[in-house]
């Protein structure tokens, strides 16, 4: 016989769950800095991107870096920081406020990252996903189009000054107006976006339409089914990459053999390692495994931090 549990008893889990996850927030070091800090990010996750770029050689940083791309960018942190080392406009202090729900969200879908757990092999799950039909259709919107966003009446009125290069942040959720990024509201993984994003990119001094630095801090909604968390956490990656084969710049035509930087996450597992080893190591002259100390240790996300795209 199956049982299945009261409304009040998964009313009261539920409770118990967020009164742990406030505890948890409540200590977590991350969140008061984010909180008291005069840059006043959106979310806790920028300081995981500033802690890789300033560790790891500024990559960021560079005065040749002049187009962005930052997948799955909302609330928006991330693409504060770059914004921010791009020169876009000072951002002003904050009255501390409980975190936003919607970083909420994302913090509990890293939490929950699937367990370890045994699959058949990488080809073989590879081709069923791509047989697989996609049941979450978000057309792209380009939500803030103009780079200054000159509708944001406070950005105006404020001390900013105008940053260079294009920054494109893509979500399925709105990402809020943020000085110098342009903001597309659709799901990466239709090719109506990355048209929309390959369109976005070229200009006059970027007629190819390339990316010096491509981010992606993606995660797709935890089912509690591991092997499917696992393999959308996969299929991510596979989509990251082949925009990356696209529209990165690769190292020879900047000149620097560090040139050309993906930084993706993922969730730690032997077929991320096997994608890494196959599909990585061959394309980039460096790759590197990170967890920052900012992310959560009970969390079994990590970042592949790689540099140097020479297209294999
Ligand atoms: C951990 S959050 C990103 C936090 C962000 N880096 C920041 O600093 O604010 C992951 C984001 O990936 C987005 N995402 C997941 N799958 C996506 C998809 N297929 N297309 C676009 N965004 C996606 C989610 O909506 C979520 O906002």
């Amino acid at each position: 016989m199956a049982f299945r549990q009261t409304a009040a008893l998964l009313s009261q889990k539920s409770k118990s769950k967020s009164a742990s996850w406030a505890a948890r927030q409540f200590r977590d070091p991350y969140v008061k800095k984010r909180l008291s800090d005069p840059a006043a990010y959106r979310a806790r996750s920028a300081f995981k991107l500033l802690e890789i770029n300033d560790e790891v050689n500024g990559f960021i940083d560079y005065p040749d870096v002049n187009a962005v791309v930052d997948l799955g960018a909302a609330p928006g942190g991330w693409s504060q920081v770059v914004a921010g080392r791009l020169g876009w406009g000072e951002r002003k202090k904050v009255t501390p406020s409980p975190p936003p729900q919607l970083w909420d969200r994302n913090d509990e879908v890293e939490e929950e990252a699937p367990a370890d757990f045994s699959v058949p092999g990488y080809q073989e799950k590879k081709a069923k996903r791509k047989s697989s039909k996609r049941s979450r259709v978000v057309e792209a919107e380009l939500t803030h189009f103009d780079p200054l966003n000159i509708d944001d009446a406070d950005f105006l009125t404020s001390n900013a000054h105008i940053g260079r290069g294009t920054i494109l942040a893509v979500d399925l959720l709105k990402v809020e107006p943020i000085p110098g990024v342009k903001a597309i509201q659709a799901d990466f993984l239709l090719p109506s976006t990355t048209r929309l994003l390959t369109s976005l990119l070229r200009n006059a001094q970027n007629p190819e339409g390339k990316a010096d630095v491509i981010l992606s801090d993606m995660a797709g909604n935890v089912s509690g089914n591991d092997a499917h968390d696992i393999h959308s956490s996969l299929e991510i990656c596979e989509k990251v990459f082949e925009f990356a084969r696209e529209h990165l710049r690769s190292a020879e035509s900047i000149g620097r053999k560090r040139g050309g930087v993906l930084l993706m996450k993922f969730f730690t597992h032997p077929l991320l390692e096997q994608f890494r080893d196959e599909v990585l190591n061959p394309n980039f002259h460096h790759v590197y495994y990170i967890k920052p100390d900012s992310s959560r240790p009970a969390s079994k996300e990590g970042y592949y931090l790689c540099q140097g795209w020479k297209p294999f």
